[in-house]
């Protein structure tokens, strides 16, 4: 009997990737196509869909030159960066560029609509402020800033739900996905049309909610003959890229986290029910979605430039690769001596909620070398990733496990430096891509390879463990203070400082 295949694709930030398991959950091949987004203002980051169904059709293809049969694939399951806005017309046409997730310009629409609807009955329904970055307050923002092109939406999806048109022709999402867009009701797991209708945004335009395993489409003729991938094989709706690598890396119960650094920075912890919401101060800033398996939920603190803060590093001053940027760090003791960096290259999210907020490297002196400010950069992510831990240790959320994912948690040293930071153990498998792995999961599930997470095959061994030092995280304790101190005097500057009138 030939071995049969479920297919994972993942549509992140930086690139679209895909991965093809068996049963037993083992990668049987993979395939990847980089893209970059595009910044036309300071705070805005924008994607065309063509970026994503290109690199999707390129990474398939490199499965299939690895000699895999996609005849043998028996389900697709796909995962993408949130909250980005995709939009179609009348005939199904993109209506140009995406606003992404890590996209600031549109805070006076998030206090417009809260304004508007009121925090306590946002919090009440939606589980969450509304936070720039989030899908609602960009569709009031091309209401204002551009008539003619918002008089010709006809649909709104992400970027997960934009592949599964492409490949299907079927217009949906996910409950996960459907989360970060301020229109959902969390709890329920259904649109919300008391916030819809208030923002005076058409039902229609919206696509159906589907749980994520549920099988919304198969593979058309169009996109067989696109991808070479067979005709008719069915499609699961799919999750938001957190929540499917959380499930790629087992973590879909209480009692295990997981922190991923990828483009974004997430610090997530699945969730049995939805906990009592306040609207106090930065616990605000704190994600409260749809988990991907039916009845579970999480809670998220998102950092918006962490791997991105490397990336910027690296390719702003011209450094050939990771290794080579990041050869030498380890020689340079826990606190880059004194040099302390905020990453806000692109405002924040959590636990700030500041879109004027701006990247820093504070205290260079004469000692410093390339190598310390890049272990720098990583030790100032790090204290962001720590900032959302705690917002969760603050709701009462108890995690024992820490696991940590994302194309940055390759990196030995950047582990050990959180591991000491957040005071944690961390666990990571290093060759996995989690959100195409926890996608093609999904498919399996909507195929009924497996019927629950209980019959999954035992992919999620005891991983890499990074310890952490207790010396060097008392050194740590202490940048943090400086850095959340630096942070704080900062704030009246950057308001100064950041002309917001340039964002628009
Ligand atoms: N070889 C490497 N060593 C360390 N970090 C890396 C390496 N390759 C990529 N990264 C980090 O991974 C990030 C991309 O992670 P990834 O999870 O692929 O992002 P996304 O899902 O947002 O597209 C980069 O910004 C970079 O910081
Ligand atoms: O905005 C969020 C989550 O709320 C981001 O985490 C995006 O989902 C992008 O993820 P990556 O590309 O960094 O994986």
């Amino acid at each position: 009997m030939s071995e049969e295949f479920l297919l994972g694709i993942d549509i992140g930030t930086q690139g679209a990737k895909a991965i093809v398991i068996n049963q037993n959950g083992e990668i049987r091949a993979s395939g990847s196509h980089p893209y970059d987004f595009s910044v036309p203002k300071t705070g805005w980051a924008e994607q065309h869909p063509h970026q994503w169904w290109d690199g999707v059709k390129n990474a398939l293809k490199q499965i299939s030159q690895r000699g895999i049969e996609l005849e043998n694939i028996k389900g697709i399951g796909i995962s993408g960066q949130m909250h980005s806005l995709v939009l179609l017309d009348e005939n199904k046409k993109e209506l140009g560029s995406s606003i992404l997730w890590n996209d600031v310009r549109t805070h006076i629409e998030c206090k417009e609509i809260t304004d508007q609807i009121g925090e306590t009955k946002l919090l009440n329904i939606t589980q969450n402020a509304v936070l720039p970055g989030f899908t609602a307050p960009k569709l009031l923002w091309i209401k204002k800033h551009e008539p003619e092109r918002y008089s010709r939406i006809k649909h709104m999806m992400q970027p997960k739900d934009y592949i599964v048109f492409k490949l299907s022709g079927e217009l949906s999402t996910d409950v996960s996905d459907a989360s970060g867009t301020s229109l959902f009701d969390v709890k329920n797991r259904c649109w919300s049309n008391e916030i819809i209708e208030a923002l005076k945004i058409p039902h229609d335009w919206l696509p159906q909610v589907h749980e994520s395993q549920t099988i919304v489409g198969q593979v058309s003729v169009q996109a067989a003959a696109e991808t070479g991938l067979p005709f008719g094989i069915p499609i699961t709706a799919g999750a938001g890229d957190n929540a499917a690598a959380a499930l790629g890396n087992g973590i879909y119960e209480e009692g295990k986290g997981i922190i991923s650094i990828g483009t974004s920075g997430t610090v997530f912890a699945p969730l049995k029910q939805v906990p009592e919401r306040t609207g106090e101060g930065k616990i605000k800033t704190l994600h409260l979605f749809c988990h991907c398996l039916p009845g579970t939920w999480h809670a998220m603190g998102v950092t918006l430039s962490a791997g991105m803060s490397l990336k910027w590093f690296k390719e702003t001053f011209s450094i050939n690769s990771y290794d080579e940027l990041l050869s030498g760090v380890e020689m340079v003791p826990s606190g880059s001596e004194g040099l302390v960096f905020l990453p806000y290259l692109n405002g924040e999210r959590t636990p700030h909620n500041n879109s004027t907020a701006q990247g820093v490297f504070f205290g260079m002196g004469y000692q410093h070398t390339r190598a310390h400010f890049t272990r720098a950069l990583l030790e100032g992510v790090s204290f962001s990733l720590k900032d959302c831990l705690e917002l969760i240790e603050k709701m009462n959320i108890r995690i024992d496990d820490w696991y940590v994912t994302g194309g940055a948690s390759k990196s030995g040293i950047w582990r050990s430096i959180l591991a000491d930071v957040l005071q944690k153990p961390l666990r990571a498998f290093e060759e996995r891509e989690g959100p195409a792995f926890g996608a093609a999961l999904l498919a399996g599930l909507g195929t009924g390879v497996w019927k629950s997470p209980d019959e999954f095959p035992s992919c999620f061994d005891q991983g890499i463990r990074s310890e952490y030092n207790a010396r060097n995280s008392k050194i740590y304790k202490d940048t943090h203070e400086i850095y959340s101190e630096l942070y704080n005097r900062l704030v009246p500057l950057y308001s100064k400082t950041s002309n917001r009138e340039k964002m628009i």
